[in-house]
């Protein structure tokens, strides 16, 4: 695996370095010894899948509240996505910055997304199915998030929206909480 180092610090892209031959491919796409030695969290408690019929769908940007930060592994396994994370860390130099990269059953990359970032993608495809690590037990109580559109982000989102949830469509500005 490639462990890539992104601009806003704590983000990482991890690409799989797939084993070919003539059947196809094999590739490692998590350990805990090498997660471990770039210092990132290599227990997860949690996995999930996130599956988007229609191209243009966005979930998110959400995040859990303290102290039920999750730290999520994030790829997909079908179709592609845009994915975005956003920090809300505070006083972090990149506070309210994005960061967005494509995810694709093709690239097999990986968005690696530490507590204390918003998280959410929009469906470049239909059919774009989403595989979650989450490093510790979902809480309901705790769930938050950010509207897609809030002026105080700098999200840019590839296409138009075609589906989001009643509860994504109507979060509160995150300036006027
Ligand atoms: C996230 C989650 C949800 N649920 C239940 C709660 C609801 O009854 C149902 C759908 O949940 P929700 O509408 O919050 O699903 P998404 O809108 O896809 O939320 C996810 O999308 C954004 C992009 C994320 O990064 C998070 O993984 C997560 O917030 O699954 C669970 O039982 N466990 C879970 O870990």
């Amino acid at each position: 695996m490639v462990f890539e180092s992104l601009p806003l610090s704590g983000l990482y892209r991890i690409t799989p370095e797939p084993h070919a031959d003539e059947r196809g491919l094999f590739a490692r796409t998590f350990c805990e010894d090498a997660f471990a030695r770039h210092g990132l969290a290599a227990r997860f408690a949690q996995s999930s899948v996130s599956f988007n019929a229609r191209r243009g769908t966005v979930r998110g940007l959400h995040f859990a509240r303290e102290p039920h930060a999750e730290t999520k592994l994030v790829r997909c396994t079908s179709g592609a996505i845009h994915d975005v994370a956003v920090d809300l860390r505070p006083g972090s130099p990149t506070y309210l910055r994005s960061l967005g990269v494509t995810l694709s059953a093709e690239n097999r990359h990986a968005l690696y997304i530490p507590a204390g970032f918003a998280h959410g993608f929009q469906a470049l495809s239909d059919g774009a199915e989403v595989l979650y690590m989450i490093d510790r037990p979902f809480v309901a109580g705790a769930a938050d998030g950010l509207r897609w559109d809030d002026p105080a982000l700098d999200v840019t989102w590839p296409e138009p929206v075609t589906v989001i949830s009643e509860r994504d469509r109507t979060y509160p500005d995150w300036k006027a909480r």
